[in-house]
């Protein structure tokens, strides 16, 4: 949590908490002051001391007033720290149907930590001075009385500590169950037109109640749990907090305190007490954000090759690589293959035989459980690759930004890789400066491929892969796509099903894989 937090903002934020803390001392003080003051009769004295009393209250409104910007001003510091630590970090290597529940991470668990950790933790330090403060005005009229009503109150604190357990298993409980619940919404609109047009909005109603209703439900038993914990202090507040009154008002009738220094004891144990309460209910509060912190502190940063200058690949050999998601299970069994520069090598093979998992060990996304990998001759190396898939990856943004990435590229070479990868007519219609929908909605498949290969251009990546990038396209642009990547010097491998004759032959590889094993069509 520390590297989160703003040294600066976050002790002035103390001070300002300490410094709020003393308003009930002071009142308690200000109550006892109004009772001497009576006894004293003295008019000169009492216009002073009423002044003073009121310059000191507005002081501390306005110490108030600062507090809580500052507490504003830490919780915008920690929210734009933790945000921008979240995306250095191994938070972000995610796979996509993970997606909902990181952003509920970002959005729920994130908001209660800021709601039930962090002002918490300020209001705790300024009721806990506040208690300091009003014992010592309560120490100065009866220190017995005092210890009587605190003994009191501190065994009222210990009861929350019964609950804690419970409240952070509930809190957690109430995550999982929001990660859900986002997990369907962001399912369901995604795919409300299949599900309106099969009329299904009944059953994902239903299903939508079970998941809200659960996690409301988790919600309502961890908020009931921190209320059945404040309950039971209440109850045992309520219940004997006569007890110290009357040990008071037996001290005063053996004439062993006055009455003002009674009253002025009794009134201050009852912000003592109503401090304890609080601070009791700060931390129910925080225990309940326990997981919330546990979750975030285990993303650790991760150090991301932010500067992969692009390697030149001359040879890739997979020897006897084999792979199996479950040790027991291979996808892929002891397979030999070797790509060389400039290669166009089609890798085919029926539905669940692998094809992707290759992919994917060949770009060094997955590690083989035997065998290695040799890049250039070497195992270990790693090499710079661009990707073309089924769903594309397009960012909300210009389309110049689709292209660069935000990095500097000279015009000329922005222009050169559109043109190669045929986005001319789309430029020449809109402009560098269109606006690039979210999932490139307001885009075609075909320009949304372009995109994707202009940006390998740009990039001048020598690797492409191709993941049925083709496959939702009309046999027209995709031909053309085909064309354009398998007759330039990138070295390519392509997953495939429908490669016409026509394009067969741009190919100087075809790999089938089958039963685990790849077999060399040509
Ligand atoms: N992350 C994963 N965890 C566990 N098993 C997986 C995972 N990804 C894929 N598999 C399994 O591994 C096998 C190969 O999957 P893969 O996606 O590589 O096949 P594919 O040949 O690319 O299939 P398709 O042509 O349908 O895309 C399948 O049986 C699949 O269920």
């Amino acid at each position: 949590m520390k590297k989160f937090i703003n040294k600066k903002y976050f002790t002035l934020s103390i001070l300002l908490a300490c410094l709020s803390g003393l308003e009930l001392p002071f009142g308690t003080w200000s109550y006892s002051e109004i009772f001497a003051l009576i006894t004293e009769k003295n008019i000169p004295n009492t216009i002073k001391m009423i002044t003073i009393i009121t310059a000191a209250q507005v002081l501390l409104v306005v110490i108030k007033y600062l507090n809580t910007r500052m507490l504003n001003r830490n919780i915008a510091c920690f929210n734009q720290n933790v945000r921008e630590y979240l995306m250095k970090s191994n938070f972000i290597e995610i796979s996509e149907n993970k997606v909902s529940k990181q952003i509920s991470f970002l959005s729920n668990d994130l908001n209660l930590i800021e709601e039930n950790y962090f002002k918490q933790l300020f209001q705790l330090i300024s009721m806990s001075v506040t208690i300091v403060g009003t014992s010592i005005v309560a120490v100065g009229n009866s220190f017995l009385l005092t210890l009587v009503f605190i003994s009191f109150a501190i065994f009222s604190s210990i009861i929350p500590k019964f609950f804690s357990k419970k409240t952070a298993q509930q809190s957690n409980n109430w995550s999982t169950s929001t990660g859900t619940y986002i997990t369907f919404m962001s399912d369901f609109l995604k795919n409300i037109r299949t599900v309106l047009n099969y009329n299904a909005l009944d059953t994902f109603i239903k299903k939508g109640q079970k998941i809200i209703t659960q996690s409301t439900e988790n919600k309502r038993l961890r908020d009931n749990t921190i209320a059945k914990s404040n309950f039971w202090v209440n109850i045992f507040v309520y219940s004997f907090s006569f007890l110290p009154i009357g040990v008071g008002i037996i001290m005063v009738i053996k004439g062993m305190l006055t009455l003002a220094s009674f009253v002025a004891v009794q009134y201050s144990s009852t912000w003592i007490i109503n401090s304890f309460y609080s601070i009791n209910s700060c931390r129910n509060q925080m225990s309940s954000a326990k997981p919330m912190i546990d979750k975030l502190n285990s993303f650790k940063p991760e150090k991301f090759n932010t500067d992969v200058s692009n390697s030149n690949l001359d040879t890739l050999i997979l020897n006897n690589i084999s792979f199996g998601y479950k040790a027991e299970e291979l996808v892929l069994d002891k397979v030999n293959l070797e790509i060389k520069k400039g290669d166009k090598l089609l890798l085919t093979g029926k539905s669940g035989q692998g094809k992707s998992t290759l992919l994917n060990l060949l770009t060094g996304r997955l590690k083989p459980t035997n065998g290695n990998i040799l890049i250039n001759g070497l195992s270990n190396k790693s090499f710079t690759f661009s990707e073309v898939q089924q769903t594309s990856q397009i960012f909300n943004d210009t389309l110049l930004f689709n292209l660069t990435l935000g990095k500097k590229f000279s015009d000329s070479k922005i222009a050169e890789a559109i043109k190669k990868a045929g986005l001319l007519p789309y430029v020449k219609r809109y402009g560098l400066n269109a606006i690039i929908e979210e999932n490139g909605k307001n885009l075609s498949g075909g320009e949304k491929k372009r995109i994707e290969l202009a940006r390998a251009f740009l990039y001048e990546r020598d690797f492409l892969i191709v993941d049925e990038g083709t496959a939702s396209l009309d046999p027209t642009t995709a031909n053309q796509i085909h064309e354009m990547f398998l007759n330039s010097p990138l070295t390519v491998v392509e997953i495939d099903h429908h490669i016409p004759p026509k394009i067969m032959h741009l190919f100087d590889h075809h790999y089938e894989l089958h039963n685990q094993q790849l077999e060399r069509i040509f």
